[in-house]
């Protein structure tokens, strides 16, 4: 499944070892499933299955389907952050997980039932990443397993998650991973569960600074902060801070960082005076409404790349406040919707059509690209995402940014500026990208640093002919602790002062 499966599929011992075979046409018997509480299983652990088992067998988002499935089935608060670690942790490290599975099953894991594999990613992980007592994490699984697919099953789980908990994470990677001297990159990217591909993306994009490979791999392995922006208009980051217990951001106005919990649950957030949003998107949206401009603002904005909503809501309150108007583009009917409740009240004109061609009247003062991206840069909060992205993505990602950076020099007026910003550090996706639009539409780069004050070691000269390109942002988690935003501030030239 994951190139970092490496050398588990090559040193297989004995295949009796880890009891029955796993694989089977018989999928479980969902029609005689038994109610998990009836069977006395632990609800936290059937609700972090489930998850998983969504994300495996239709490609569901685990950030969408798992406060979906809290909210369904009233899990309090304990069993709900647990249930939220181990469905998340599992998804994260799925590659490392796997690897371990597929030398203790003495098999590979797509010979194993997915079903089995599910409770087998789930167990391993508790086993390797958590405190909770072995014998607990194995009992668990076997009885969700017992529960719904017999005894047989069970037993071929047992014996599997047994073997996994006779070693550390630390044995287990010294055993499974590339050898460093000869692989160094697979060997990074294995200790900390990223696949090979992504590890190199970051290495490249860190540049000068690639000395902190480990680091940073090490930070978007970990479960994130949760970060809430308190909107403009609305409540202050103090106010909000006290009132949720969180403290304020170091780097955004309006950020406030929680240890965890689901922020869906805060006053708050469901009165609409706070939204959840990574400092690091915070920063992007008020880069543009910062960047200096030729001329005045005549409070014509532009978010070009709108859904879901989260740089647009807040757009919409800083220009409540300036007095300006945002037109917001999205051509999903789902995600224009999303982007219309989280902007009600607010001065903004949701647009569903393509960014490419809108059709909207020219002359924008500001706009905003935030562009479809890999979202390597944002791996801590989704997931799963890491091991269903491919390098083959990037290129046609490319294509689509370009066009809609294009589409937004097209619309913008002589001396305002476009933000161009993706949720991905991967050097053809952010510098590639600008470059060459610097090239092709003799944009003049401005300065992005002077519109996030104080933020250090965020700032570098984007390459270009003869330094034209300016200066663009690259924030990081391991540094900022925010998601690896990168954005430059472009202008295109012209303006009358
Ligand atoms: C990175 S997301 C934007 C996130 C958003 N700015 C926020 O803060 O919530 C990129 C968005 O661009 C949209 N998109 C994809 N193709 C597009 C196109 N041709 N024109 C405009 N938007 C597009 C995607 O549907 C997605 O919602």
């Amino acid at each position: 499944m994951s190139e970092n499966q490496g050398r588990s599929g090559k040193r297989r011992p004995s295949r009796t070892r880890a009891g029955n075979p796993a694989r089977s046409n018989t999928r479980p018997r969902q029609a005689n499933r038994p109610n998990p509480a009836e069977a006395g299983l632990d609800p936290a652990r059937v609700a972090a299955r489930d998850v998983l088992r969504a994300v495996r067998e239709r490609d569901a988002y685990a950030n969408l389907v798992l406060p979906a499935l809290l909210r369904e089935r009233r899990l309090g608060e304990r069993d709900a952050a647990l249930a939220t670690e181990l469905a998340y942790g599992a998804s994260r490290a799925r590659g490392l997980l796997d690897s371990v599975i597929a030398h203790a099953a003495s098999r590979p894991v797509e010979e194993i039932d997915g079903p089995l594999l599910d409770v087998l990613r789930l167990g391993a992980y508790q086993l390797l990443r958590t405190r909770i007592a072995p014998h607990a994490a194995v009992a668990t699984s076997v009885d969700m397993v017992r529960a719904e697919a017999g005894p047989g099953k069970s037993g071929f789980v047992n014996a599997v998650l047994r073997r996994v908990s006779e070693r550390t994470e630390a044995d287990w990677v010294a055993e499974l991973a590339p050898p460093a001297d000869r692989d160094p990159m697979g060997n990074a990217a294995f200790r900390h569960a990223h696949p090979t591909w992504i590890a190199q993306a970051f290495h490249d994009a860190l540049g000068a600074d690639a000395g902190e490979l480990d680091e940073l791999l090490a930070a978007d392995d970990a479960r994130p902060a949760v970060h809430l922006v308190a909107r403009p208009g609305e409540i202050s980051a103090d106010e909000l801070a006290l009132v949720t217990g969180g403290e304020v951001g170091p780097w955004s106005p309006y950020a406030v960082h929680l240890d965890g919990g689901d922020p869906g649950r805060l006053d708050a957030v469901r009165e609409g005076l706070a939204g959840v949003q990574d400092e690091g998107s915070q920063l992007v949206a008020r880069a543009l409404v910062e960047a200096p401009l030729e001329g005045d603002d005549g409070g014509r904005w532009l978010d070009l790349c709108a859904g879901p909503g989260g740089k647009a809501a807040l757009l919409g309150a800083l220009a409540a406040v300036d007095g300006a108007t945002v037109d917001a583009v999205e051509p999903s009917e789902h995600r224009a919707d999303l982007v219309r409740s989280s902007t009600r009240d607010l001065p903004v004109t949701v647009h569903t059509v393509d960014g490419r061609s809108s059709g909207l009247e020219p002359g924008y003062d500001r706009i905003l690209v935030d562009a479809p991206c890999t979202g390597l840069g944002a791996l801590r909060r989704r997931p799963e995402a890491r091991w269903r992205r491919r390098p083959e993505d990037v290129a046609g990602l490319v294509a689509l940014q370009r066009e809609l950076l294009a589409a937004a020099v097209a619309l913008v007026r002589p001396g305002g500026v476009v933000v161009y910003a993706t949720c991905s550090p991967h050097l053809s996706e952010t510098i590639g990208v600008v470059g060459d639009a610097v090239r092709r539409h003799g944009l003049i780069g401005l300065d992005t640093g002077v519109t996030v004050p104080g933020v250090p070691r965020s700032t570098r000269p984007t390459p270009g002919r003869d330094g034209s390109a300016g200066t663009h942002v690259q924030l990081w988690p391991h540094r900022h602790g925010t998601d690896a935003m990168f954005f430059a501030a472009l202008r295109r030239p012209g303006g009358a002062q």
